[in-house]
């Protein structure tokens, strides 16, 4: 489960979130949505443990961020959470398959262990058979694809998503997410999606608007 009560944050002494809760189950998949300069990467940012808040209370799984040195927040990141960000872009120098077992490798697995869950995950995401390509033999779609299979392969908690389909056109976009989602849901993952765009936002269960007064269904 992840709780978030009362988060406030301020940047210069100007209040960008205020007072967000929100309280989400396993399998629950959310889109938050808001207006440019809202604060929606400022709360993925505090949810992934990246940033810490003014005050307000995060959990993830009943373990409270505010017990946790930066290491355990690392820990946490590493075991619990999957990103489909832009910045934690597909890395040019790992094969496909290399690229989706690297959850795995920073958990201490190897050799079959990394690499056959990652072949599962790139088979479910219609890319079974470029496992041994490199990243730059895939369209923007395909690497897309990579980035959701090494988002869920080591069964996070809590997958964010960042606006994912950003630079992809509207047919290759919808698939991606539909497959986000499709997969999100298998794993019996939290997920929360934070997009611009209605119609990407209608691939969730739920769709949260966050405004200056806090976040609302
Ligand atoms: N590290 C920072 N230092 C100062 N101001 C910041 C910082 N991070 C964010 N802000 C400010 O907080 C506000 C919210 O930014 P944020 O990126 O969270 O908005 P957003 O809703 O994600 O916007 P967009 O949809 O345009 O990406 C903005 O006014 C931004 O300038």
């Amino acid at each position: 489960m992840l709780e978030i009560e009362g988060l406030s944050r301020q940047f210069n002494r100007r209040s960008v979130l205020r007072d967000v809760s929100l309280r989400l189950q396993a399998g629950e998949y959310v889109a938050i949505v808001g207006e440019s300069g809202v604060g929606k990467s400022t709360l993925l940012n505090l949810i992934a443990g990246l940033d810490r808040p003014d005050c307000g209370r995060l959990a993830l799984d009943g373990v409270a961020y505010a017990q946790l040195d930066e290491d355990a927040l690392t820990r946490l990141r590493r075991d619990k959470l999957g990103f489909v960000f832009q910045a934690f872009h597909v890395l040019p120098h790992l094969t496909v398959r290399q690229n989706v077992a690297l959850p795995l490798w920073l958990q201490g697995l190897h050799g079959a262990a990394a690499d056959r869950p990652a072949q599962q995950l790139l088979e479910a995401v219609g890319l079974g058979e470029r496992a041994a390509s490199w990243p730059r033999e895939l369209s923007g779609g395909e690497m897309q694809r990579v980035a959701i299979a090494r988002a869920l392969v080591h069964q996070p908690s809590l997958v964010l998503a960042d606006e994912p389909t950003g630079n992809l056109d509207p047919a290759n976009g919808a698939k991606v997410l539909a497959l986000l989602a499709e997969r999100v849901r298998q794993v019996g993952a939290i997920g929360i999606l934070v997009t611009h765009s209605p119609a990407a936002a209608a691939t969730a269960d739920r769709v949260l608007h966050l405004t200056s007064s806090g976040l609302q269904a």
